[in-house]
């Protein structure tokens, strides 16, 4: 299943949903290894001149040497996890675009969260075309833009996301809290970044 928005004006956010991108199994299969295999970073961001620890846990991954500035923080990738590599991979082919890294997060609970923002740092260039592919519990993905119009969209697993460089100029995207009584769940955005 598909669902592609036909418009690419502001009025309309520029993605692409593919729901059954990675079958349930597969997803199952590497939801399991990837959150016991991978190395889940607590990072802190200074809020009021406080530090305060984020709503989530993450992992930086990517071509050896490429670095990534993120919440204050300079990251430096040294290379693919097998099971991150084949994702890259499916996702590369069903985007049509080529990553060098991936930015993974992980959502312990409804409590874990993202706030809103753009995915518009100078290092993902101009038009950057990011995608996304989530594991785990179905998430709420929210699309607000300036004059506050929201979109929502359900990211379950094994979906696969493309956000197109429209939408980073026009909207920004969150994964809200949730009072319900829900599991884990893991969602890998991939980037191209030039440096
Ligand atoms: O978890 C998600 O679906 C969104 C993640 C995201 O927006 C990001 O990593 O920039
Ligand atoms: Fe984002």
């Amino acid at each position: 299943m598909s669902e592609k928005n036909p418009k690419r004006d502001d009025l309309t956010p520029d993605y692409t949903l593919i729901t059954d991108f990675l079958s349930p199994d597969t997803a199952d299969q590497n939801f399991n290894t990837l959150s016991n295999e991978l190395e889940w970073r607590q990072d802190q961001i200074k809020m009021f001149g406080k530090l305060v620890a984020i709503p989530r846990l993450q992992n930086f991954m990517g071509d050896p040497g490429i670095r990534y500035r993120y919440s204050g923080l300079t990251l430096t990738a040294s290379g693919w996890h097998p099971v991150v590599k084949k994702i890259k991979e499916l996702a590369e082919a069903a985007s049509n675009t080529e990553f060098n890294a991936v930015l993974i997060n992980l959502y312990r609970d409804g409590q874990d969260s993202m706030g809103w923002h753009k995915d518009d740092e100078p290092e993902l260039g101009p038009e950057p075309t990011i995608v996304s592919v989530s594991l785990g519990a179905t998430r709420r993905f929210l699309l607000r833009a300036a004059d506050k119009t929201q979109h929502e969209l359900l990211l379950n697993s094994g979906s696969l996301l493309v956000m197109g460089p429209e939408l980073q100029k026009h909207w920004q995207h969150s994964i809200p809290k949730t009072r319900k009584q829900i599991g884990p769940r893991i969602n890998l955005t991939f980037r191209k970044i030039v440096q």
